[in-house]
Formats: C-alpha cells, structure tokens, sequence
C-alpha cells in the first residue's frame, strides 16, 4: 500500500494527498502533520516506515468538503486519490492476473487537484463572490493575462505593460494565479506550472480545441501574450480537472480603456469591495448590495470594481436602473421573483465539469422555468429600456430542455444520486415496473410476515434488514426451537444473545426480486442522469446567458432598490471634465451614522475645468477625507451605472481614478508609511490625465515640515499644472493658501468648526474659502490626551507662533517663488544652450582628453539641466 502511496504522493508534487480507504481519506508523514495543524484533527500513527512510524490522520469522506475548504482557504492544495475499483473488482482482477485474492490491494487514482482557483462546490465557495484563476505571463516585455470563473465559465483576456499588472491582478482578485514556472517578475504566491503551457501557438489551438473551432477569428483579435496566457491557463484547468474540462465561453478581450483604471493602491484605499481589514461589511460593495440572487451579488462586485468609461454604456445601465426606480410596484415583483431563481450559474458548472448532481439539473430546471416567468412579467411592460429589451431574448428558449427536465425529475433531487430516487415516476415505464416490482416484493414481505406469525404462534416474529444478512425472519431466543425443527420450512442464520434469526424459500424469493429490480432501477436512474447532464451541457452557453441576463437584472432592480432607499439620485454623465455634486454624501459613513442616530452633513463638490483644483483644509476630524472619499465613491458608484448618494450629480467621464487618502503602513513589502505614500503620488503624478479625477490626503505629512511642505506644494503645483485633472487635496498646510495667488484653476475651501465654551465643535460642513486655523490642540483634548500635555503644547505653540511673526513664518518668500511652469521653462532654456554648443561641436576632431574638458565645461555650466 505504501508503495502505491508514494507512486501518487510523486504525482501530486506539492499538493497534500487525500488518499481514499474506505469511508475515510487519509494523509501520510508530513502531509499528515501538515493538514491535522490547520484542521485541529488528531494525529495518530499506522505501520513503520524506515523503522519509524508513519504519522497519519484522516477525514470522513461525508464531510470533506468542510475540512477541504479550511485548507484551500489556509492556502493548501490538494489532490485526491479515490478508489478506482471495488474491492470484489481488485479480487477479480486479481484471480485473472493468477495472484492470490487475500493480497490485492483496490486500484486508486487522483481524480482531480482541488486548488483555490478549480473550486466548483457551493461548500467551497462563497455565494456572492466570484472565484477567479488567472494565468499571466510575459512575451517580449508584453504581459498578457487570461482569467477565468470556472464556477460560471466567463473567461477574459487581456494584456497590459509590466507596470500596470498590479492594477490588473487586484482588479481581478483572483483566488489563484499561474505563472510559468521560473518567472523572475512572478507576483508572489503563484502556483508555477511548466514554461511550455504558455507557448502562444499552443495557447492558440488549445482555445480553438476547447470551442471546436479553426480558427479564432469569431471571438476577436488576441495578441501573442493573451494567447500565450489563455494556453497557460487552459493545461493548468485540464491538469486541475485531470482532463475533465470545466465550462469556459468564449474568451473576452478587455479593451484597457473601456474600463475605468483604479490602481491597487487606490482601490484598496476606496474600500471597494472590502475594507481595508479585508471585510466585505463596510465597503462600499457592503452597503449598495441589495442583490436577492449570488449571481447577482457577483455581477454588482464586478461592476464596482471595473466601472465603465464609455457613456452609452454607463447611460443604458443608469436607464435600466431608472426603469425599476421609477415602479416600485415592478421593483419588488421583479425581486420577489429573482428570489426563487437558484444559483444556474454555478449548478451549470459543476454539471459541465462532470461534479454535478441531481440536485444541479433541478437548479437548472427551476432557474430556466422561473427566467421564462419573468420573460412572461417583462415584456409586456410599455417603455422598456433597450437594455432590457436586449436582455430580455436570453429570458426563453429552453423550452424544450424544461419541458423534459421537469418531466424526467422529482420536484426536489437529492445531492446524493448513488441511492437514486430522483426520476420522478411516470418518465419512464420500464423504471415505474422495476419500482412496482420492488414495492410488491416490499409487499408481499409485509404479508409474509404476517403469515409465519401465524403459523408459527409467534407474535413477537418479525422481517428485519440489515447490511450482512440481508433480510430474514427474528425471533427471541425462547421461541428459537420452534422453528428449528427441519421441516419447519426455516434455514437458521444466526444465534444471538436474545434472539434468533432465519430464512426462508420464500423471503428469499422476495429479497432477490427486490434487490434486482432496486439494481436495475438504479442503474436506470443513472442512465437518465447522463443523458439529461448531456442535454443542459449542450445548451451551456445559452443556459449561462439566462444566468448572466437574470444577474445583469438583479442588479439595476437591487441597485434601484438602495437608490430608494436612500433616496440617491440618478447621475447626469457628461463628456466635459466637471464634477458638480449638490448635497453629496458618503454611503458608508452615512449609514454608520444612522446606526448610532447620528446625521450625515451633505457638502456639495464643484469642480469644473476653471476651477479643477480644490485645497481644503480644517481642523482634524473635521470632515475632509470624508469629503474627498464621499465624491470619488460618488462618481464610482456612476460610471458603474448606479444612482449615487447626492441631490443632483454631473459627472465629466473619468479615465482613471486615484485616491491617496490614508496612511496605510506597508511594512509587509518592507516600505514605510512615507515612502508609500511617495510611491503613490509619484504614479498619481505620472498617469493622470486631463479626464482623470485624483483624491489626495495630507501629501508630506510623514516628513519633515519643510520637506512636507516643500512636497505639498510642489505636488499642488505639478496637479494644477502638467496633469490638469481634477483634484481634491486636502492639507493641513496653510501656507499652501498662497498657491491661489498664482494657480488660476485652484480654489481653496475648509471644513467648518467653531469653538464654543473652550471646546471644539467641529460641523463637517464644507465652505469656500482658506482654514483660519487647524485647531490640532483642540481635537488632541478631545481625543483624551491629558490636560497637562495639550498646556504644555499651547505653550510650545504660542513660542512657534511669535517666531513665525519674528520672521515672517514658514511659507515667507514661497510668495516669489516662480511658478511650476516657469521653473521648468528656465530649465528647458539652460537645455536649449546646452543643445546648440553641442551641435556646434565636431566631436571626431576633440581629443578623449579633450572631450572629458569639454564634459566638465558644459556641467558647469548647465547644472542639473
Ligand atoms: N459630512 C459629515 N457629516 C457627519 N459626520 C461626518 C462628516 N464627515 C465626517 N464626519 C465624521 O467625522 C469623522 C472624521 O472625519 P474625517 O476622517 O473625514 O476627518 P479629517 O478632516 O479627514 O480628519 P484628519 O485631518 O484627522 O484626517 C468621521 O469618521 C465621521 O464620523
């Protein structure tokens, strides 16, 4: 046995082996120390092995699945090797192959490698979030990644430069990503698989295989790295699935610039779909979600996390949106009706990966049977959006497969389908007599029964079953000789203590009938099974876009539903740069707020491409991140095609959003809370363009206060500037006021508060116009730090304050500072001189030792130029 273990513990690589005996799958040596610390099982021992004994645990096969997921989750792989033949089967084989029966060890195979990408299980996965593997890999400094759902078949592929992989892999969140194996710029944790699976051409037919195609040209146009990608990904699902391949569609391309791009770092800063502590509750994913369906659920993270940029396609969402705001009446019949719609999605693709079950075709059934009914609800309603009208056509169509699915299954199927039970009587004769058979076989026991009582005198006699025996006749232990006598028509089977048990010509009879029949019908409920999987595998693309239809309408009825809710308005997309929102709010504070009784102070946002730059400063806690995040969610929320938290909302398109707000110390990747917030605005300086809408928070905060400022301003400036996107910058800097004077498009506003009776009241209202002051002392004592401490403070503070006024403050002489621009035209000057004594030069005829003078010579005089 141990021989056979190790054969497949060589196969399963780096995986934990689930080796199969009996009820139970084992682990072995340090599998088995492995898996009993993450699962909190006993480790025992079996056997020796080099003259030690071999550590082991094991987990029942019935509850696997829990003891699975623990360990994907805590990061594991694992593969599972299950008995591929009957112990009376091994025997046979073995009587054929001449060796002795009592020697045979039953055959095992790994089935399938059960990794955190590959999962199909509902036990396995979580409802309302999707579960992604992506493979990615780089040809010719090209990075092409390809992603896939396997638990709904939507494949996308798409390519990027080497800098934008972050920004695409936590877009995506994948649970599992493949890399070839090798790959130096490999993100961390990557499962690495053999170079050769992402060759392109490979990649190529392995994708026109999969669909049964020649040639690609129908699903778009893919680059060499997609192609290289999607190969990659494809051998790691057929080695996952041991070549059961699970259900992909046809892969999409994202096009980079239909989607709106949002860095990691400023979608983690967001909280989009999680917090920052990595919980779905709180973000803003948390609170808009009023999904009655997973799919959907699903449909409205994808969405938030890749919102549109295109403005037909924002619109048509908000118009779908609208038409389910508008009719509350429509709203909760619709919902009322998506409610009872199981997850199609996911039963479709365990069904297609061969891991589906009776219960999934009944899924199937219900879920395409209620999508007609809806069908039926919705197109008969005047004024349809034509979203909806494109929608509607993936509602009906499976007629015919609901017909025969409804006909040939019970109203609930079991997950179990080896006892059968799940082919509803009146599909098939032959299966209806097998089952008439065994109920009068049943029948005539109960008869018999009552015969040999009888018969016998013995009340007390019954017809039992077991496992061993079978069935047969029990009496107690006194009445045993009565019906020993041989020609009382009894065989004896067995003695025991109380009781003593026989047979009989005619229970035997019976038994025999009942277990044919019972093997037959089994046999023929299994038949069925395989054809009806075969029919819905065969329909798998349309019966994914009845899922994808049904999610797309959960959405916009869910999101039409918050919008109610809270009473959101629908936002106006425009295609100048502005961003004028009146009585905008933040979605999540706001209902943190309502929890405890408190109110949200709404603000109002006017940016436009005259006044795009808005500084705002105040007091700490005074409102301001709250007001930065408040307008980012807002036009988030927008271009995803929802209504946002506002009174009236115009948004100019955004290209690319990004938020700084917050520290977030990075130790983990070994930065420290300055040097990230550095990384950070440095891209935000880099990507932004005029369409772009940037956040920023305290820029320079984690330095010195000359070097803060002096950064502050230089960022401000560079904003206003060169990038001339929009931008919210909050500061506690009030030097940085004086940028008005010179900046046109930059504004300055503050978070009001007041002090009243010595104590700080702050009003988290949002004004035009500079900070007087920034009350730090203020909120420190209303933070609790002790009194003696905020004196002391006010006593340094008065000291600071009279040497500003001594010499002339901090930002003193900032005022003639040349503008940004300017700066840089004095430098491109320099460069021009520098330039036009190099042309006059003729470098052949300079000596080296000459040249180098001539180097210095110039240095001097250009400087850092
Ligand atoms: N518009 C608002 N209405 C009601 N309460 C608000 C509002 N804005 C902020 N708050 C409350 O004030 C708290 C502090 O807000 P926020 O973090 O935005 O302040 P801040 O000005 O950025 O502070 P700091 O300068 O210290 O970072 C929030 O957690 C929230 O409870």
């Amino acid at each position: 046995m141990m021989e056979q273990y190790h054969a497949l513990k060589r196969e399963a690589g780096d995986c934990l082996l689930f080796y199969r005996m009996g009820d139970f799958f084992e682990l072995f040596f340090d599998d088995a120390k492995v898996a009993a610390g993450v699962l909190d099982i006993a480790l025992t021992s079996r056997g020796e092995s080099g003259g030690e004994s071999v550590p082991m645990c094991g987990v029942p096969v019935h509850s696997a699945d829990g003891y699975l997921a623990r360990l994907i989750r805590a990061g594991h792989r694992v593969a599972i090797a299950e008995q591929v033949e009957t112990p009376d089967e091994a025997k046979a084989r073995a009587k054929a192959e001449g060796k002795p029966s009592s020697k045979v060890l039953v055959a095992r195979q790994i089935i399938r490698f059960v990794t955190a990408g590959t999962l199909t299980e509902d036990a396995l996965l979580e409802p309302r979030r999707a579960n992604r593997l992506a493979a990615v890999c780089e040809v010719r400094g090209d990075i092409g990644i390809a992603a896939c759902d396997i638990s709904t078949g939507r494949m996308e592929l798409e390519e990027c430069a080497p800098e934008g992989l972050p920004a695409a892999l936590s877009r995506l969140g994948a649970s599992e990503i493949v890399v070839p194996e090798n790959w130096e710029a490999a993100p961390a944790d990557a499962t690495q698989r053999p170079a050769s699976d992402f060759a392109s051409e490979r990649g190529r037919q392995r994708l026109q295989d999969l669909h049964g195609v020649s040639t690609l040209d129908a699903f778009g146009e893919f680059s060499r790295a997609m192609l290289a990608a999607a190969g990659g990904l494809i051998a790691y699902l057929d080695h996952a699935g041991r070549g059961a391949m699970p259900f992909l569609l046809p892969p999409q391309v994202l096009a980079g610039d239909a989607t709106m791009a949002i860095d990691e770092a400023s979608r983690t800063s967001l909280e989009i779909t999680a917090t920052q502590s990595g919980a779905r509750a709180g973000s803003l994913l948390g609170t808009v979600d009023r999904c009655v369906t997973s799919a959907g659920a699903r449909q409205l993270a994808e969405d938030l996390s890749a919102p549109l940029a295109t403005r037909p396609e924002i619109e048509a969402r908000l118009a779908l949106v609208r038409f389910f705001h508008d009719d509350p009446i429509l709203r909760s019949d619709t919902r009322e009706a998506l409610r009872a719609i199981p997850d199609v999605a996911r039963a479709l693709a365990r069904l297609v990966a061969e891991r589906g079950s009776p219960r999934d075709l009944g899924q199937v059934r219900d879920g395409l049977a209620q999508a007609r009914n809806l069908h039926g609800a919705l197109s008969r309603l005047p004024d349809r959006p034509a979203l909806l009208d494109a929608l509607l056509p993936a509602l009906t169509g499976h007629g015919a497969l609901v017909g025969e699915l409804s006909a040939a299954l019970v109203p609930s199927p079991p997950t179990e389908r080896s006892s059968g039970g799940f082919i509803a009587s009146g599909y098939d004769a032959a299966l209806d007599e097998l089952r008439e058979t065994s109920g009068n076989a049943r029948r005539a026991i109960a008869a018999l029964e009552a015969r040999y009582r009888t018969e016998t005198g013995v009340s007390s006699l019954k017809i039992k079953h077991n496992g061993v025996l079978g069935y047969f006749i029990e009496v107690p232990a006194r009445h045993g000789d009565a019906l020993m006598a041989p020609d009382s028509g009894f065989t004896h089977r067995q003695t025991m203590a109380n009781a003593v048990r026989f047979n009989s010509v005619h229970l035997h009879e019976e038994a025999t009938r009942i277990a044919e029949a019972g093997g037959r019908a089994l046999a023929a409920e299994e038949a069925h099974f395989e054809g009806l999987v075969e029919q819905v595998v065969a329909s798998r693309e349309t019966i994914a876009r009845t899922a994808d239809a049904l999610a797309r309408i959960d959405v916009a009825a869910g999101l039409a539903e918050r919008a109610a809710e809270g009473d959101w308005c629908a936002p106006q997309i425009e295609d100048a740069p502005c961003l004028e929102i009146v009585a905008g709010r933040h979605p999540v504070v706001e209902a943190a707020l309502a929890k405890a009784g408190e109110r949200f102070v709404p603000n109002d946002c006017a940016l436009s491409d005259t006044d795009r730059l808005w500084l705002i400063g105040g007091p700490n806690m005074g409102g301001k991140s709250t007001f930065l995040r408040a307008n980012a969610l807002i036009v988030l929320l927008a271009q995803a095609g929802s209504y946002v938290p506002a009174q009236s909302a115009r948004i100019g398109l955004v290209d690319r959003l990004f938020s700084r707000v917050g520290a977030s110390d990075n130790l983990a990747r070994g930065r420290s809370t300055f040097m990230v917030e550095m990384v950070e605005t440095a891209a935000i300086l880099a990507q932004a363009t005029t369409r772009s809408f940037v956040i920023l928070d305290e820029v320079g905060r984690g330095t010195s206060t000359y070097d803060g400022l002096a950064l502050a301003w230089a960022v401000a400036e560079a904003i206003h500037e060169q990038n001339r996107c929009r931008c919210l910058f909050a500061t506690h800097y009030h030097e940085l006021a004086r940028l008005a004077e010179s900046c046109d498009a930059l504004s300055l506003h503050h978070v009001r508060a007041r002090e009243w009776q010595g104590d700080l009241v702050l009003l988290h209202e949002v004004s035009d116009g500079p900070a007087d002051r920034s009350y730090g002392l203020a909120v420190a004592k209303l933070a609790g730090v002790p009194a003696g401490v905020v004196e002391r403070a006010s006593a340094v503070l008065a000291k600071l304050e009279r040497g500003r006024e001594e010499t002339g403050g901090l930002a003193a002489g900032l005022g003639d500072l040349p503008l940004f621009s300017a700066a840089f035209q004095a430098e491109e000057e320099a460069c021009d001189t520098l330039r036009e004594k190099l042309a006059a030069l003729d470098i052949d005829a300079l000596s080296p030792r000459e040249a180098l003078d001539m180097l210095y010579e110039l240095k001097r005089e250009g400087g850092e130029s």
